[in-house]
């Protein structure tokens, strides 16, 4: 078979290649390996049948298909798995129930099994595979114990003197095995060394059998201990050696004989051991018909076998055929698994460098780590010292607070002793302080009687204060009353003496003039005669009458007491002017300023009339307030300047429209309020720096300009708000020289006739108010229009004439007095003038009377409601009283002043108002003609009705007469009127 197989090998290899057999022999190589596996664990387990390690499919099939070899082993391996059925059993087929029992046993085990028919024919694959995982399951550990516990139970015991060895059989020295009725399967064993080891595990019966015969001693056998090994199943367990040897025993006469038959029960067990011996026997027999049965059938199997494999082999050869088409295939299909092993090995490299990488991440997240937790660490260790150390402070802390708190509660405590002893303390006092409020109850009780007797007392005597207080409020508000009247009357006196005044000033030599001749003839208390250096005798006398003559010996003072009238009707809202006419060096600076350096004694009416306006305005504080604001102007040939001005030079100023300029001449010069004597003093020094001066051959401080000081004043009164404005102008004229005198030639020759120019102008604008011209030439000069609002009718004017006594200077002193006496009325007329004068005498006797009247005792408060009632407030009532007290009646004796109610001017100045009304009284004179009418009304009084009046006449005609003769004697020329 195996050189056919050979031939078809080497067959195959020449025509259908190497691959086909290479197959076959790797296949036949495992399958004889995995046999050899087999066979060499059976052999452990079953050393009598000493199976050749080659051993062939077919003589494994003939070992194994009776199922006796199978039990066994499995038996060997899980003792008691099944019962062996014996060849002696011939009521079962023994080969096949055997079989069935071992698969049915697999079964139960859950090992893989085959088939019968496999173990009877065909290939022994799947047996061979059934054993492997048989013995597989035999390694393990339980089966191992079980199968120590088989040997223990299956071995039988035996002499190491009487166990057979064998060395391992030949195939045919196995047949002769097989047939030998000797051959005991259960106590064959393959080598000593496994039989020495299986003594020890001889059953214990067969033991004794052994040990007895052992010893010879059979004849000395009690009948009961034979008795007793037949009955027991020993002699089944017992070797066939041993059962050899006892009826060797028997037979060879070592048995005693009793009556030379051998002794019943040892004919027994001999019989017994025969049939034992025949049992085994015909098992070995059985046995051998089961192998040869089973070589019968083997035989068959290789037939089958046989034809399998030449199919096999046609098979394979078409195989191998296809086969060698596919190696370029193979060779291709190679090439790209080495391809593409080669890209999985990149692919691989790649992965351990990224895993290098994640590697050399992670080593370096564990580095981060540990730094981490190094930090963390010492964090933790920080945060362990801080939080000790905060504890640490914190249990101070508590300390101190504990202390503060015991400290406090000391002080607390001892506090509250303080305060208990305060509260015994309080409470004594206030018990104390109740029985005192008890006193002071029933005290106050007496008290409040005596308070409301007090009060009563008191509120009598508060309602007779009432009345008190009554008849002393009616008493102020008359005593306003009377101070308004007396102002009010005041002023109608100044009005009776005259709105324009002349008053003369003869200056004293001054030093280094004494030697020279005087032209002063006489001075009176109101006429100058003056004497002619060039005349003798009376021819060259000359008599001027003016209001006043001021002689050289007459002070500042002296002057200042006659003119301060004027400066009081300033502040009762009169418009005033007082000029210094006069030619150069007559004394105008000294009567208006007063000398360079002046003292208190020698200030001039500009500073004694400022500093008397305060004074007056002061001691009205209570009714009347005054705001007093300056100007100082200079008109310097024809042009007016602004003295004030603080820019150092004197800026040229326009003279405006009354109706335009808010009452003020120049309104664009600077204007300054003043409230003390000081601030008119620095105002002074500002303007006199500023004036123009300049050195003629007449005076060397001869002034060739008009200075002009103008003072405004308004006046609130505080009952009433209303309030009253008036303005005061204070005029230095320039030298009134004439120019042939004055020795002057080119600009100064053009000043003086710019000077005389302005003083005739001024002249005829006086002479034109005088003769109450319907045109007044305020326009012929710049001074007649800055003075404008001060020389009309309404407006109160004072001219000092001033005089150079010098001798040298007479025609200009005369020339000086003439120009006086025209101002002074001289153009009015006699006739009109001294009708004036008389009436004017009535008047001043009846108003010299009424103050008489109104001074009285107890008539204060009449003598006003008198002039009230003649004022024309109620007619009848006036005429009545003035014919019962004998005056006469001045139909309207309104003195033109500029009193406004509040609604009338709600400006602090209003010199629109102001102006509007001076502008209204410019152009005629009003008072003359009220004073006419006066005496027209009083001429038309019945003669009868009062006697008084016709006296009063009398007197005044005996007065004119009286007057007009001394004028005729003295100064023939001269026909000034009488002032008073
Ligand atoms: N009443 C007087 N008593 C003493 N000295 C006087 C008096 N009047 C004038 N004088 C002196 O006479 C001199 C001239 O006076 P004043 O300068 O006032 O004249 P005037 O008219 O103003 O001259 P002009 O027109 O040039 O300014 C001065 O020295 C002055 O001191």
């Amino acid at each position: 078979m195996n050189t056919e197989s050979k031939e078809m090998g080497s067959q195959n290899a020449t025509s259908d290649g190497i691959n086909m057999g290479h197959l076959k022999t790797v296949h036949d190589e495992v399958e004889a390996r995995r046999k050899l596996i087999l066979v060499q664990w059976l052999n452990i387990h079953l050393p009598l049948l000493n199976l050749p390690i080659n051993i062939k499919d077919d003589d494994l099939r003939a070992c194994l298909s009776n199922g006796i070899v199978l039990c066994h082993i499995l038996n060997k391996i899980r003792p008691g798995s099944v019962n062996v059925v014996s060849d002696s059993d011939y009521s079962l087929p023994s080969h096949s129930e055997n079989v069935k029992r071992f698969l049915a046993a697999m079964d139960v085990l859950g090992l893989p099994r085959f088939e019968i028919s496999d173990l009877q024919m065909g290939s022994m694959k799947a047996v061979v595979d059934c054993l492997l995982k048989l013995r597989a399951k035999s390694l393990q550990n339980s089966f191992r114990d079980s199968i120590s516990i088989t040997n223990l139970r299956s071995s039988s015991p035996r002499s190491s003197s009487s166990l057979v060895y064998f060395s391992p059989p030949s195939r045919d020295h196995r047949r002769k095995i097989s047939s030998s009725s000797e051959c005991n399967y259960q106590h064959v064993f393959s080598s000593p060394i496994k039989a020495e080891s299986s003594a020890s595990l001889i059953h214990h019966a067969g033991h004794k059998f052994h040990e007895m015969f052992q010893h010879g001693s059979y004849a000395d056998l009690p009948a009961a201990k034979i008795s007793e090994m037949m009955k027991s199943n020993s002699l089944e367990n017992a070797p066939t050696q041993l059962l050899l040897s006892i009826v060797n025993g028997i037979l060879d006469e070592s048995v005693e004989k009793i009556n030379g038959e051998i002794p019943h029960h040892v004919s027994g067990l001999l019989r017994k051991v025969m049939q034992e011996i025949e049992r085994r026997i015909s098992a070995q027999a059985e046995h051998m018909r089961t192998q040869n049965y089973l070589f019968k059938v083997r035989e068959e199997k290789y037939q089958s076998r046989i034809t399998e494999l030449e199919a096999l082999a046609s098979r394979t050869r078409e195989e191998s055929e296809i086969t060698t088409s596919q190696p370029q295939q193979l060779k291709t299909e190679k090439t790209e698994v080495e391809e593409k092993k080669k890209a999985d090995d990149e692919d691989i490299g790649k992965l351990m460098k990224q895993r290098e990488d994640k590697n050399m991440e992670i080593s370096m997240l564990k580095q981060d780590l540990e730094t981490m937790k190094k930090t963390y660490e010492l964090r933790c260790s920080e945060l362990e010292a801080e939080a000790k150390g905060e504890l640490r402070h914190k249990s101070e802390e508590y300390e101190k607070m504990l202390e503060d708190f015991r400290n406090t509660k000391a002080l607390s405590e001892s506090k509250y002793q303080n305060w208990i002893v305060q509260k015994n303390q309080l409470q004594n006092t206030v018990d104390f302080q109740f029985r005192s409020l008890q006193q002071l109850k029933v005290l106050w009780g007496s008290i409040k009687q005596d308070i409301m007797k007090e009060q009563s007392i008191y509120s009598e005597e508060c309602n007779k204060l009432g009345l008190n207080l009554k008849t002393l409020a009616d008493s102020a508000e008359k005593y306003h009353a009377v101070l308004a009247e007396n102002r009010r009357l005041f002023n109608e006196v100044q009005e009776l003496k005259g709105n324009i005044r002349v008053y003369c000033r003869i200056r004293p030599f001054i030093s280094g003039q004494n030697e020279k001749q005087s032209i002063v003839d006489h001075i009176g208390e109101d006429e100058l005669v003056v004497a002619n250096p060039s005349k003798q005798g009376r021819d060259g006398l000359r008599s001027f009458k003016f209001n006043k003559i001021f002689g050289p010996t007459a002070t500042q003072v002296d002057v200042y007491n006659d003119i301060k009238d004027f400066i009081r009707s300033v502040l009762d809202g009169y418009n005033v002017c007082i000029f210094a006419y006069g030619q150069t060096g007559s004394g105008k600076t000294y009567t208006m300023c007063g000398p360079n350096g002046a003292t208190t004694e020698s200030f001039g009416v500009n500073y004694r009339a400022l500093n008397d306006l305060f004074g007056i305005s002061s001691s009205r504080a209570s009714s009347l307030t005054y705001e007093i604001w300056v100007q100082m102007v200079e008109i310097y040939n024809e042009q007016v300047h602004d003295l004030l001005s603080t820019d150092g030079c004197p800026k040229k100023l326009g003279i405006t429209n009354h109706s335009q300029s808010k009452g003020l001449a120049v309104p664009d010069a600077s204007m300054f309020p003043v409230k003390s004597t000081s601030d008119v003093m620095e105002l002074m020094e500002i303007g006199l720096k500023n004036r123009a001066m300049g050195a003629t051959a007449m005076n060397e401080r001869s002034s060739r300009s008009h200075s002009v000081v103008s003072i405004h004043v308004r006046g609130t009164d505080l009952r009433s708000g209303s309030s009253l404005h008036g303005n005061l102008h204070l005029v230095d004229l320039a030298g009134s020289e004439r120019v042939d005198r004055s020795e002057v030639t080119g600009g100064r020759l053009r000043e003086a006739q710019h000077i005389n120019k302005s003083l005739s102008a001024l002249g005829d604008v006086i002479f034109a108010l005088a003769q109450k011209s319907s045109h007044v030439p305020y326009r012929n000069s710049k001074l007649t229009q800055l003075l404008q609002s001060s020389l009309g009718g309404q407006a109160k004017t004072l001219m000092f004439v001033q005089l150079n006594p010098d001798a040298t200077s007479f025609s200009e002193s005369l020339s000086t007095l003439k120009f006086a006496e025209r101002v002074s009325g001289v153009e009015l007329g006699a006739a009109r003038s001294n009708k004036e004068a008389r009436d004017v005498r009535e008047l001043m006797e009846q108003v010299a009377s009424l103050k008489d009247t109104i001074l009285e005792k107890d008539e204060k408060i009449e003598g006003p409601q008198l002039l009230r009632d003649l004022k024309g407030v109620n007619p009848e009532k006036r005429a009545k009283t003035s014919l019962r007290r004998g005056h006469t009646i001045p139909k309207d004796s309104s003195c033109g002043s500029n009193k406004h109610s509040k609604a009338d001017v709600p400006q602090p100045v209003d010199p629109k108002h102001q102006n509007d009304e001076l502008g209204k009284s410019s152009d005629s004179i009003e008072k003359p003609k009220s004073v006419s009418k006066t005496t027209r009304t009083v001429k038309k009084q019945p003669r009868s009705a009062t006697v008084s009046l016709a006296k009063d006449s009398a007197k005044m005609s005996s007065n004119i007469q009286r007057s007009e003769s001394t004028n005729q004697l003295k100064s023939p020329a001269s026909t000034s009127r009488r002032w008073q």
